[in-house]
């Protein structure tokens, strides 16, 4: 069966059961300069040894999403560099469960643009983030660490449960 999902804005109401939003605060800086504000801290990753970073390109294709991958051991910070970018989450039922499969009815396709990131909850299943348009590059970071059900291997993908599908748009 192939289930069909809207695009949602990024809020972190919205992202709160598959993770953290890192966005522009509505709030006073917490300290400024000729030119410049910062607001810290905004958000936190929970980490206990050094963070590794990867770069994916994605290009535009078919909105179609038929496996996830998720790590139960750590949290994963993802930014795009370039263009908005849509994300695919599902959510985590049992992070003690080495045997489960991403839910399609708890798929949430968010759009994340230049300026937003996020920090995906640990064991919350997600795609390869997709082109919103034209083809993006995105970054992501996470504990260089072996997650505890191997999710280290090449192929860490898990198809949705009964093989069902998700398309977005
Ligand atoms: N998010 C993404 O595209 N990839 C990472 O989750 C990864 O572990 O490769």
């Amino acid at each position: 069966m192939q289930h069909q999902v809207q695009i949602e804005e990024l809020t972190p109401e919205a992202f709160a059961p598959y993770g953290k939003v890192i966005d522009l605060p509505a709030g006073a800086p917490s300290k400024s300069g000729d030119g410049w504000d910062c607001w810290s801290y905004i958000q936190m990753l929970d980490a206990s040894v050094p963070l590794g970073f990867g770069l994916v390109v994605t290009r535009r294709r078919e909105p179609v999403v038929d496996a996830m991958e998720r790590h139960v051991s750590r949290e994963e910070l993802l930014l795009t560099f370039d263009r908005e970018i849509i994300q695919p989450v599902a959510r985590c039922a049992d992070i003690d469960d080495p045997d489960e499969r991403p839910d399609p009815a708890t798929v949430k396709c968010f759009r994340i643009k230049p300026g937003q990131a996020v920090v995906i909850g640990r064991g919350v299943w997600h795609s390869p983030a997709y082109a919103a348009a034209d083809d993006a590059r995105y970054l992501f970071g996470i504990e260089k660490k072996p997650d505890k059900f191997g999710d280290e291997m090449v192929h860490p993908w898990v198809n949705f449960q009964s093989g069902d599908t998700i398309r977005f748009g």
